[in-house]
């Protein structure tokens, strides 16, 4: 390997090469002075890796889709590829000519190589990393003669807030080499990057911008996303345009462009601050740029006994792969007649299995009833369960109640929280179990009845029924097969489903996203609510900061991460950063004042309407006006959230 490189006149294949860049000449000087560091190693990392490194990716890979498959196209008659890198230079996808792709796989030139400088030199992915900004690398211009057969055109492709979301190569051999290309992959980059500013919040205010109405719809508009006046995303052609950089994020719209609140659709001509004038039209955010994220479940009547509503569809939810590959065979039990039972800890998602279980099976077109049996008051439990004829006790509905379980004929019961049965009702519920028949209240007449029995326990049985408090007849006659739900901890891709959830939840509508800082500290924390945990701090996050932003581990909420940070069993993959220890001195803010502003908080956004607002947090009324009502009488009381219990 030499560790310089001679001025180049003429590329190794006779075709006139310009004198290297001074891009390249930099990029030499550090590729010498790494030396010895760089190797080509050809082999590309394992495939489950690549698979969780293009999940982690998923938003660029998706978002990039439309110009991979036209440039595909484009670069596959001049024999080349194109490639879309992540933000260390990793190859997550190919695409173009399949001769030329065998040769690229000689040169390592494919997924799940890393093409990072400091692994193979000067080269155009891994430079335009490094400088930030397109780059041509052709020929004997890349510092490992093993790839001087390349020209290799890059670019970077940019977030709203201007960090590098991957990269964008178009490569061919280097006797091909086509000098439109590198024009074109910055152009295709910059559209991405404006697909990315396109799809954000639908409540920011987009304001796009030209010297000329007639490049207010190409790839060179500039776009600034507004949140009031509030500058929140930006794409390169807007910070040119301006004459500023990324440092205009956060700051005012007003101090760069003036009259641009009385902008609407149609092109108008503005100044900007500097005296540039352009055209520009402003398209209005939906409404309110902060408002509830989710639209609060309609408020049920409370019924004593009836399980607490699922606050989305559960074919949404994804439940990861240990609990997805238990499904079938669960379901494959509950249509042979078994009893399913669900274990594992609070939060785990057991409820949201259960209805998936019930749409999978041969249950599906009869009901699915749930019956929280800790919420049951013991004076009504009877009642609920086996129904009654009309008048049959003090305060009962005229026309009686049918009960839970023929309810459930010909669907699925699902008892949760089944440790939390009273004894004596557990013994009424067995014989009704095992005769298949119930007898309500006030009436003498035996009511056949069908149904699947699904259960749910966060408790251990056994123990209960080694102190005698279960019943050990109905704990056998409940798991005739059983399903372990993993804790969140446990989950393998936990920082990837993280992200996405944060996504899913709010983070892409408000062009929100978290660090690699934030995503270490919480993939890393210990979960000991799981779920529904998880869901009430990202649902915090994505309220209390502002839209556009890109949220560190300090804006977490203070404790979380430190499980981890301080390796405690039981916790989650340990953060490769270490994540910071936090606490109550963390950003002088404590767990309680980080509850106490986002309940203030989404009150207000819900004009203090407790219902709508517990909705939106996820949590019982009653919990929140129990909060409310120790918030009046002294200081800030912290609120666990659980939702709708
Ligand atoms: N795979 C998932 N992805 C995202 N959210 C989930 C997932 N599973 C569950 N949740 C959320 O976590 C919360 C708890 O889920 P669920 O009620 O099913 O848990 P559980 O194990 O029955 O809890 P508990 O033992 O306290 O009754 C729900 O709000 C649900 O929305």
């Amino acid at each position: 390997m030499t560790s310089s490189r001679p001025t180049v006149t003429r590329g190794l294949y006779g075709f006139a090469a310009s004198q290297p860049s001074n891009s390249i000449l930099r990029s030499w000087e550090r590729c010498a002075a790494m030396g010895a560091g760089l190797h080509a190693d050809p082999n590309p990392m394992p495939a489950p890796e690549l698979a969780e490194r293009r999940e982690q990716h998923a938003r660029i890979l998706e978002t990039a889709r439309p110009e991979l498959d036209t440039l595909a196209g484009l670069v596959a008659g001049a024999h080349g590829v194109v490639l879309l890198a992540d933000p260390t230079g990793l190859i997550l996808q190919e695409a173009g000519s399949t001769d030329f792709l065998r040769k690229a796989e000689r040169v390592a030139l494919r997924p799940g190589v890393s093409w990072a400088e400091s692994l193979r030199g000067t080269n155009a992915i891994g430079t335009a990393l490094h400088d930030g900004a397109a780059v041509r690398v052709h020929g004997n211009e890349h510092f490992l003669r093993c790839n001087h057969i390349l020209s290799c055109h890059a670019a970077p492709i940019r977030s709203p807030r201007g960090e590098i979301m991957g990269v964008l190569d178009i490569s061919s051999e280097a006797s091909s080499l086509q000098d439109y290309a590198l024009g074109l992959a910055q152009m295709c980059a910059r559209q991405i990057g404006n697909r990315l500013l396109d799809t954000a919040d639908g409540r920011l205010h987009r304001l796009v911008f030209q010297r000329q109405p007639s490049l207010l719809d190409s790839a060179e508009r500039a776009i600034l996303l507004l949140e009031d006046d509030r500058i929140v995303g930006a794409n390169e052609a807007a910070l040119q345009l301006l004459g500023g950089d990324w440092s205009l994020l956060h700051g005012s719209i007003d101090a760069w462009i003036e009259g641009w609140s009385r902008l609407d659709d149609t092109p108008k001509p503005v100044m900007t601050a500097a005296g540039l004038p352009l055209v520009a039209t402003l398209r209005h955010g939906k409404s309110p740029a902060i408002r509830p994220l989710a639209a609060p479940a309609a408020p049920r009547a409370a019924r004593p006994g009836r399980s607490r509503p699922a606050g989305q569809e559960p074919m949404q939810y994804d439940l990861g792969s240990v609990a997805s590959a238990s499904l079938r065979p669960a379901a494959d039990a509950l249509d042979a007649g078994l009893a399913v039972l669900l274990q594992g800890e609070t939060g785990v998602g057991k409820e949201v299995f259960a209805r998936r279980l019930h749409a999978l099976s041969g249950y599906r077109a009869g009901p699915f009833v749930a019956v929280n049996c800790g919420a049951l008051p013991e004076s009504l439990v009877e009642a609920e369960l086996f129904g009654y004829e009309g008048g049959a006790f003090t305060g009962a509905r005229r026309e009686g109640s049918l009960g839970r379980l023929r309810e459930a004929h010909g669907g699925v019961l699902f008892l949760d929280e089944i440790g939390d049965m009273p004894l004596a009702l557990q013994t009424r519920l067995l014989r009704a179990l095992q005769e298949r028949e119930v007898q309500p209240l006030g009436s003498n007449k035996r009511i056949p009845v069908d149904f699947a029995l699904l259960s749910a326990t966060n408790q251990d049985l056994a123990a209960m029924l080694a102190q005698g408090s279960f019943r050990s007849d109905l704990f056998y006659r409940l798991q005739d097969y059983r399903v372990c739900l993993p804790p969140l901890r446990r989950r393998q891709d936990l920082r990837g489903f993280v992200r996405r959830e944060f996504e899913r939840l709010g983070g892409l509508e408000r062009a929100m996203s978290l660090s690699d800082s934030a995503l270490d500290a919480l993939a890393g924390h210990a979960w000991p609510g799981n779920y529904r945990e998880l869901r009430a701090v990202l649902r915090g996050l994505l309220f209390l900061k502002p839209a556009g932003s890109l949220l560190q581990a300090a804006d977490l909420p203070p404790g979380l991460g430190q499980a981890a940070a301080a390796g405690e069993p039981g916790a989650g993959p340990a953060s490769p950063g270490g994540a910071p220890a936090r606490g109550e001195a963390a950003g002088g803010r404590s767990l309680r004042e980080w509850n106490s502003q986002l309940i203030l908080r989404v009150l207000g956004e819900c004009g203090n309407n407790v219902s709508h607002a517990a909705g939106v947090l996820g949590i019982h009324r009653s919990t929140l006006h129990r909060y409310l009502a120790r918030r009046k009488q002294g200081p800030h009381a912290l609120i666990a959230p659980r939702e709708n219990s």
